[in-house]
């Protein structure tokens, strides 16, 4: 059982009066009660997300403004290991969303802080870890390491490749996956430092992306952001005060299987480079063409404000239709029926130093209940049909199914790791 260890547990557990005690990579360490007060807290003031609940967070809660995402693969063959991974990142994971450094009451001088340190002074900054499984850590090259096979979900299949991919076999992919969301890089970043290094010997980072600007609102209190190539992004985006809509598309229902996903949560990801050169030579109107949507304000063709409904029937006086057959919002909205959360990411990783070109464009991210139903669709019409083809590129993909939420006490994943 992966009990939550709290300062206050230890001192009772261990008789330790005055003194602070903390696991630390498998050891105790003692700690005087002024060293205990001369420790720098991080800020715990502003937003703290709890970690611990009957869905993970970082889901539906409002997108914050920073991710930092990594994808790790395992390097060892043993089932109790995986399990005590997780049950360690749940407790770190709790730790730093409440806005304190991990170990806190420990730093003895001759071992490495417990905790790198960079995110104090910072507050808990709304942070929100998220962990996922790909489909590898159910079977890798025909292995079925970990006694799990026959639990990998249906849904969880394995991509099918789309029209138009580019994919690099390094940025995708991964038998785990963190998605560390923050108001601040730096405690995005610290999440994913120091979940890596708790890490160290029993999984390896296979990739990690790191985010801006949140290009999807998932809150009505939310202002619709902007994307890389200038357009509101998240307009018709599912909202999670919208529970019902929750319950039929983002979250695996009651009567799902397998059992152990029930609460929890599909999500795909994407890296989609933006050919902003060209976009940035494409006429206003020709831009607006593609995606069928107004730059400025947002709305869809025919409409004047932004949240006004899209009209796809609309037509000019002579007769054409004003949202073209293959723009992205008609695609993407199909026969009304798919609806997925989304929850991208802007990025840039500098410049192509073969063609002097940004490499920049949108990590998107989108949550469902069954990505056979909702992405793959979706995608496979886009990627046929899309006017947006001309001007991207998905070069990365991912799939994890993000289990339901932990009591405390408890750590995510404990529903597939019972034991
Ligand atoms: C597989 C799903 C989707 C991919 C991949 C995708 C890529 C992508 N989208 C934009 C920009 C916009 N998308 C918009 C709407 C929209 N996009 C999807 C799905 C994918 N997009 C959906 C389901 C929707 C909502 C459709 C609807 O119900 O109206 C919009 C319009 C504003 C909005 O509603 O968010 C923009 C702009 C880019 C740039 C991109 C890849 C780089
Ligand atoms: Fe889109």
């Amino acid at each position: 059982m992966g009990k939550r260890l709290t300062r206050r547990t230890l001192l009772v557990s261990t008789g330790v009066a005055g003194a602070g005690v903390a696991l630390v990579g498998g050891g105790y360490a003692l700690k005087t009660a002024q060293d205990v007060a001369a420790t720098p807290a991080r800020k715990s003031t502003g937003t703290a997300i709890p970690f611990y609940g009957a869905h993970q967070s970082g889901i539906v809660t409002p997108s914050q403004e920073h991710l930092h995402f990594a994808s790790f693969d395992l390097l060892t063959n043993d089932r109790a290991a995986v399990r005590s991974l997780l049950m360690i990142w749940s407790n770190a994971a709790a730790t730093m969303m409440s806005g304190h450094p991990l170990g806190e009451d420990t730093t003895p001088p001759l071992a490495p802080p417990a905790d790198t340190g960079e995110a104090l002074g910072h507050g808990a900054e709304n942070l929100t870890i998220t962990i996922g499984f790909g489909p590898t850590l159910f079977i890798k090259d025909g292995k079925d390491r970990y006694g799990i096979t026959n639990q990998r979900p249906a849904a969880l299949i394995d991509i099918p490749p789309m029209m138009g991919d580019a994919l690099q076999p390094q940025r995708s992919n991964g038998d785990l996956c963190v998605q560390a969301c923050a108001d601040n890089p730096q405690v995005a970043f610290h999440a994913v430092r120091n979940l890596a290094r708790l890490a160290r010997g029993l999984a390896v980072m296979r990739w990690s992306q790191l985010g801006f600007n949140r290009t999807a609102s998932t809150s009505k209190g939310q202002e619709t952001p902007r994307n890389l190539m200038g357009f509101k992004d998240g307009t018709n985006n599912l909202k999670s005060e919208d529970a019902s809509l929750m319950d039929q598309h983002i979250w695996v229902g009651a009567n799902d299987q397998p059992t152990w996903m029930r609460g929890g949560s599909y999500v795909v990801t994407r890296r989609i480079r933006m050919h902003l050169e060209s976009w940035d030579r494409e006429h206003l109107q020709g831009q607006e063409e593609v995606f069928g949507r107004h730059k400025i304000s947002g709305a869809a063709f025919g409409k004047k404000e932004e949240f006004d409904a899209v009209d796809l029937n609309a037509k000019d006086g002579k007769g054409k239709l004003l949202i073209d057959t293959n723009a992205h919002v008609r695609l993407a909205i199909g026969d009304g029926t798919i609806k997925i959360l989304r929850r991208g990411y802007s990025y840039t990783d500098g410049m192509d130093s073969i063609t002097g070109e940004l490499d920049a464009g949108l990590f998107f991210i989108a949550y469902q209940r069954d990505p056979r139903k909702q992405f793959v669709p979706l995608q496979t019409q886009l990627a046929r049909n899309d006017l947006l083809n001309e001007y991207i590129t998905h070069t990365s993909s991912a799939i994890f199914a993000c289990p339901p939420g932990a009591a405390q006490g408890s750590f995510v994943g404990e529903t597939l790791f019972v034991r």
